[in-house]
């Protein structure tokens, strides 16, 4: 039972009750202070030494200055509401739920961290299995001060319902900016967040169920609880879209959490910003996991023999080579089973070994007759390596590759593109094929990823001794990666034979002060602890594989909704998305209530996906909502009008809160000019965002995982015919609205997808 003056009913219980929290609390907020201060004067003692001291101390003075700025930083971000809960349990000890745990000097607990085990009953606890909980405490804070308080009392004819603390949070105007949830995370979620990192977990549920919320409060659950294997290896959080990392990015560090790689799909390879892929027929070829077979191909492509014999010459000798010389060297060289780039070593030495046996047989044509020494022997052997022909020729047959020019070449050069890809169409070459030099695209990422591995590192080619050096430099690193390996090894029941040499090749160290988040995200062959991925739907094959190469462990949170896919990745089951990566090896859990769009908002936008025959989750919508989604037909003359009066009573309706229009791409130019024009200085349009626009012009694809007070779809039905539309767009963009929802089309009604005419 909830009791808005708590389980005694009365005001003067109530009164005396918050006088208490109030003084033990800013007992808490005095401690937070205590300890800041105490920070603060660490780190300007560490600056205080300046440059003093070797170069070794030097860098753990900037050791400790980051992890002291670290801590200055968490401590700031949790001091807004600090404090959230109280739990009483049934032996009459008390605790007090928060953001971070705090202890008293002499070590004696202040406030309990959310993520530590005594928490868990604060969310998971019920009347049915009340875990030795007699009472949880809802705390609301403004500021520093302690509001209000809501008391659930857990008797044994209480139900699960919704609190106010949990009401009045969904409820509440949309900033723009994603907010954390740690005060109201729910039964079905905590499970979630706190379950086991082995192997790969698979979170789907409809929209708005706190998917995203849930990936994020995980990531924080998960470096709390395995700081020390975590603190070492990383964890990296996947997102679709910039505009989204964005949306969310604020969530980890009001946990006090900074450790998080978070990166959009587009930005994983280290010094490329993939952009969306205009093309969806191109965006779903370069997905298919005939991909890695058409790099593959692209790769031995360029491992090529001569069409006849050629001659080049060395130290004013004419030297032979024969196709079959340079066949016998390529297949050498690939059975070295090395990548392109460290296997064309082999492949010279054994080209300059077949011109140096021709060139001795010149000099000295009997073998022994003592005429070449070896230093006659290496002199020859640097002539043939320095010999511009040979240069010339050894490039022209095994030429050392980058990634980025590979990937640039293969999709600009059209013989290039059908040789390696004989199992694609005219049709799908042509809509692969660009200009040489185009950007990158969101969908290219994996490629080039793919390329790098075939290719291997292409810093081999400089001179051997300063890839040993470099290879020393990793040593150190690897070593600490290496002890975090076999705990999480061992932690899974695998006997791995890892060597810290192993993993030297594979990261890299900067300065060893520099933030494993920092390191792991200018690597592209670091390998995360785990790995979180949301919005999962959108991944293609060749997405996953790059993913999953950088966690060879396996340990994944996979959050998603199949039902809201766009076109290019659609599947319609998670084992035919993760069987290729996890085989069987993974489990999935549900998320089955709707925190965001109201239940009336919610059943139209899925009779619509049901109609079209996406299979969708339904989940149960926490709030029934104030309004019926609105349908408004126009024509194209009244469009700007009608979107405008839309927007003006919207905004009368959600008091302060977000608009966002969503309309396909090529009505942008339209509404973004209708609404400039009437609202000056607040309007947004596409990614990224200004806190003080309050009127946000997207498109469906920008707006997956967003969410506005008041959504208006300008054009419904092009959103699913449009280029590279579908109805799973049209379902995400119904699905983003938390109050009102109006759809404006110029279409006659029989010209609407299914669904939409009931409205
Ligand atoms: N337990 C909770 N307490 C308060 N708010 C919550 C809770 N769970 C979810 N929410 C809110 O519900 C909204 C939807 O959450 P979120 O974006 O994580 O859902 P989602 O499942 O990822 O949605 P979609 O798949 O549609 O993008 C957010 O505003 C989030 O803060």
């Amino acid at each position: 039972m909830t009791d808005e003056h708590g389980s005694t009913g009365t005001t003067s219980w109530y009164q005396h009750e918050l006088a208490a929290e109030r003084e033990y609390i800013a007992k808490l907020y005095s401690r937070l202070d205590t300890l800041r201060e105490e920070k603060q004067r660490q780190l300007a003692r560490v600056q205080a030494q300046g440059l003093q001291g070797s170069l070794q101390n030097q860098s753990e003075r900037d050791s400790f200055a980051t992890l002291y700025r670290d801590r200055i930083n968490q401590l700031n971000a949790v001091d807004e509401r600090l404090v959230f809960g109280r739990l009483d349990t049934i032996n009459a000890v008390t605790r007090h739920i928060g953001r971070i745990g705090l202890a008293d000097d002499d070590r004696s607990r202040l406030l309990v961290d959310w993520r530590a085990p005594e928490a868990a009953p604060f969310y998971q606890a019920t009347a049915a299995y009340p875990q030795g909980v007699a009472r949880r405490r809802h705390i609301m804070m403004s500021g520093r001060t302690v509001e209000s308080f809501e008391d659930d009392v857990l008797t044994s004819d209480d139900e699960e319902h919704a609190s106010q603390a949990l009401l009045s949070a969904v409820s509440a105007p949309r900033t723009g900016v994603m907010g954390d949830i740690v005060a109201t995370i729910q039964r079905e979620q905590d499970e979630i967040i706190r379950d086991d990192m082995r192997g790969v977990l698979v979170v789907q549920g409809g929209p708005g169920t706190g998917k995203t919320a849930v990936a994020l409060h995980r990531a924080a659950y998960l470096l709390y609880t395995h700081r020390d294997r975590l603190a070492k290896s990383g964890v990296l959080l996947v997102g679709p879209s910039e505009a989204f990392m964005n949306y969310i990015d604020q969530v980890l560090p009001s946990l006090g959490e900074t450790g998080v790689v978070m990166s959009s799909i587009g930005n994983i390879y280290p010094g490329v910003h993939g952009v969306p892929e205009v093309s969806s027929d191109a965006a779903e070829i370069k997905g298919r996991a005939e991909m890695a077979e058409v790099i593959a191909n692209a790769v031995s492509l360029r491992q090529r023999s001569i069409p006849e014999t050629t001659y080049v010459h060395v130290e004013g000798t004419r030297l032979r080579v024969r196709p079959a010389q340079i066949r016998r060297a390529i297949k050498h060289a690939r059975e070295s089973g090395r990548p392109h780039n460290q296997a064309r070593e082999v492949f010279v030495d054994h080209m300059v070994k077949t011109l140096y046996d021709q060139l001795r047989d010149i000099v000295s044509p009997k073998r022994d007759d003592g005429l070449v020494n070896k230093a006659d022997r290496s002199y020859l052997r640097q002539e043939i390596r320095q010999s511009v022909e040979v240069r010339r020729l050894l490039n022209l047959c095994w030429m050392p590759l980058t990634p980025t020019g590979l990937i640039n070449q293969l999709l600009s050069t059209p013989q290039y593109l059908v040789d390696a890809a004989p199992m694609l169409t005219a049709r799908e070459i042509k809509s692969l094929l660009r200009q040489p030099g185009a950007q990158f695209t969101e969908a290219d990422v994996p490629l080039l990823d793919e390329a790098a591995v075939a290719l291997g590192d292409s810093s081999s080619l400089a001179s051997g001794s300063s890839g040993e050096r470099s290879k020393q430099r990793n040593l150190d690193t690897a070593e600490a990666a290496l002890e975090n390996m076999h705990y999480t090894l061992e932690d899974i029941g695998v006997d791995g034979v890892v060597t810290a040499e192993m993993l030297a090749a594979a990261q890299e160290p900067e300065a060893i002060w520099k933030s494993v988040a920092d390191r792991a995200r200018s690597d592209r062959t670091w390998t995360y602890g785990h790995i979180i991925v949301d919005e999962a739907q959108e991944l293609t094959h060749m997405q996953w594989r790059m993913l999953f190469r950088r966690s060879p462990l396996r340990s994944f949170t996979v959050v998603g909704d199949l039902a809201q896919a766009s076109g290019a990745a659609a599947k319609s089951d998670w084992p035919s998305v993760l069987a290729p990566f996890a085989g069987g090896n993974w489990r999935q859990s549900e998320l089955t209530v709707n925190y965001r769009t109201p239940a009336r908002i919610a059943e139209a936008a899925a009779e619509v996906a049901t109609q079209a025959g996406r299979p969708v989750t339904t989940p149960q919508a926490l709030r029934q909502g104030d309004y019926e989604p609105e349908l408004v037909v126009t024509t194209p003359q009244h469009c700007p009008n009608q979107i405008l009066d839309t927007v003006q009573k919207q905004l009368g309706r959600i008091q302060g809160g977000l608009v966002g229009v969503i309309a396909p791409i090529p009505e942008h130019d339209m509404v973004h000019e209708v609404l400039d024009h009437a609202y000056p200085g607040r309007v947004w349009r596409g990614i990224g965002r200004r806190r003080d626009r309050d009127l946000v012009l997207v498109s469906p694809q920008q707006a997956k995982g967003l969410e506005y007070d008041a959504v208006i779809i300008v054009e419904p039905q092009d959103i699913v015919s449009g280029a590279g539309g579908s109805v799973g767009d049209l379902y995400v963009a119904m699905t983003r609205a938390t109050q009102t929802l109006t759809l404006i089309t110029t279409a006659t009604v029989e010209q609407l997808p299914l669904g939409l005419q009931d409205i």
